[in-house]
């Protein structure tokens, strides 16, 4: 399956979650209209589960699915791909593993020559933040407007923005040069499908 080009880029947050709770609310932000979503999981319970059934649920609205960090789980399931940041291993190891077919999605922080760097490795895309205070995870390390210019200056490649998104701040980040917003508080801690259809209206403006 093809990572898109644009759009709404939701990523999991199962913990304290029952497996059917998880399902719902992820279908709901596939209903909404979530095209790419990532299995994030940091203390996972039956990992090799719990991903299987949202990659059925995925299959089911031809949306890719990404493992966060975890190449062999990716391989385990026959996901689509993977997300790696700095502590996660290579690009060129996760291609060897997975194919050339799978998606390798990269973190980028705040760094637009690191994402040269991994554009000319081989990423599919490259994701950049926290933009804006994250509950999920607070001590990310903060990036700017800027960071999205340049990098849309000096790649072909989807931009990815992350960290504290919400409807009603994604759109500067839009403007500035991501092509995808990625999102976790702002879709699992609120009715998912409705904040997925609000997120995907700042595509249209
Ligand atoms: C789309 C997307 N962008 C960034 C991240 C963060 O990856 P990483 O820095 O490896 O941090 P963890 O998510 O592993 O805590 C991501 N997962 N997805
Ligand atoms: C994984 C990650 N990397 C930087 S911020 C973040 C968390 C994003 O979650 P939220 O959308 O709830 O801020
Ligand atoms: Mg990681």
């Amino acid at each position: 399956m093809k990572f898109p080009a644009q759009g709404l880029y939701a990523i999991t947050q199962p913990e304290g979650k029952s497996i059917p709770t998880v399902l719902a609310e992820v279908e709901a932000a596939l209903r909404g209209g979530a095209g790419v979503l990532q299995y994030r999981d940091k203390n996972p319970l039956d990992a090799v589960d719990l991903s299987s059934r949202l990659l059925q649920l995925c299959r089911q609205y031809q949306v890719p699915l990404l493992i966060n960090d975890n190449v062999e789980l990716a391989l385990v399931i026959g996901a689509d791909g993977v997300h790696l940041g700095k502590d996660d291993g290579d690009i060129q190891q996760a291609r060897l593993r997975l194919g050339s077919q799978a998606i390798i999605g990269t973190s980028c922080y705040n760094d637009p020559a690191k994402a040269v760097h991994m554009q000319t490795g081989g990423a599919d895309y490259v994701a950049f933040g926290r933009f804006f205070t994250s509950g999920t995870k607070p001590l990310a390390a903060p990036a700017q407007l800027e960071t999205l210019r340049q990098a849309k200056a000096n790649l072909h490649i989807p931009i990815v923005a992350i960290g504290g998104i919400l409807p009603d701040n994604g759109g500067q980040l839009l403007a500035a040069g991501a092509d995808l917003l990625a999102v976790i508080g702002g879709l699992f801690d609120a009715e998912p499908e409705t904040a997925a259809q609000a997120y995907l209206s700042l595509f249209k403006s």
